[in-house]
């Protein structure tokens, strides 16, 4: 293992997962470090559950292995999930117990000092809430007592499957600004979701995956090339704009929008590039970087409708 492995919140080699002929999870090598925000995205089937299983040593892989906070899972499953907390499915708690019994309850299965829960429900904005009964709470209050009940060990890394299902915006954003606190003291987080404007709005990074396979990996700004495109209008008629763009050496492409222009060069033309269309005697009404969205990258690269 290389040392960068061994650093490494999480780091996978090769990790295949076959149901009979069935190819679950393909030869995923993977690196998240530690601290990071990490987004798993994939479409239905894509793999995203088996791999969170064979991380958290649920499944036996067919092949390669999964390696966490430096510890080989399959090898010492013990130790290497004794840092890990994950909030996979939603969660069951006794409804007629309070938010803070429930997390007794925990506490004593887990061997787990009574004064951690103020600090969990403290971290979860729970407190003032927390000697009502689970039966009276909204869907956002469930979410956040299971993330109390996930971070109650203390764990360095936490995956999360699908944190915001069944929440309203509200409750989505609240989630959302939870991941962020978290980060912020320091702890890594593995997000699977389906909400990509939720992603890309608290990932550095992410993987997509597609019927068990790796399709991209990387920073989010870096994959949608934010840096590279400028989205340019220009009023009525842009054919001759088009031809003087992909005249220029530093233009490298330029795409026909709905009411504007996507001209792929690095933003820092800009300035550049609208003196010379208005030095050509086409004026232009309106140029910014072009804010790429991850969902639109998402379908390019999976090939979804
Ligand atoms: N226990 C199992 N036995 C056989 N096949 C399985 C088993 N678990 C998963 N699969 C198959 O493996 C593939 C990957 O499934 P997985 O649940 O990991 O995908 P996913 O990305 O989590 O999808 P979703 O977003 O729908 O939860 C699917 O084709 C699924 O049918």
């Amino acid at each position: 293992m290389s040392t960068q492995a061994s650093d490494a919140a999480i780091a996978t080699e090769h990790l295949t997962k076959r149901y009979g002929e069935r190819l679950a999870v393909d030869a995923l090598t993977l690196t998240v470090q530690r601290g990071e925000v990490f987004g798993f995205l994939g479409p239905n089937g894509a793999g995203k559950t088996t791999t969170l299983a064979m991380l958290l040593g649920l499944v036996r892989p067919s092949a390669g292995r999964a390696v966490v906070l430096g510890v080989d899972v399959a090898a010492n499953p013990v130790t290497a999930l004794a840092r890990v907390g994950a909030m996979i499915e939603a969660p069951a708690f006794y409804p007629y117990l309070s938010g803070y019994d429930n997390l007794r309850v925990l506490c004593r299965a887990g061997g787990i000092a009574e004064p951690r829960i103020a600090e969990v429900l403290e971290v979860v904005e729970m407190t003032s809430r927390a000697r009502e009964r689970v039966r009276v709470y909204s869907q956002g209050m469930k979410q956040r007592l299971a993330l109390a009940a996930t971070l109650l060990p203390d764990p360095e890394l936490i995956l999360l499957d699908e944190p915001t299902n069944g929440l309203d915006p509200a409750g989505t954003a609240e989630i959302r600004q939870l991941i962020r606190s978290l980060a912020a003291r320091g702890r890594t987080i593995f997000l699977c979701s389906h909400q990509l404007h939720e992603v890309e709005q608290v990932c550095e990074r992410v993987a997509i995956l597609k019927a068990g396979r790796l399709l991209a990996e990387g920073q989010v700004a870096a994959l949608l090339q934010r840096d590279q495109r400028l989205r340019v209008r220009i009023e009525g008629d842009a054919s001759e704009a088009i031809a003087l763009l992909k005249a220029l050496p530093w233009v490298t492409g330029v795409e026909t929008a709905a009411d504007h222009l996507i001209v792929v060069t690095p933003t820092s033309r800009a300035a550049e590039l609208n003196a010379y269309l208005a030095a050509s005697g086409v004026p232009v009404a309106e140029l910014a970087p072009d804010a790429g969205s991850l969902e639109d990258f998402f379908l390019e690269v999976t090939g979804a409708p």
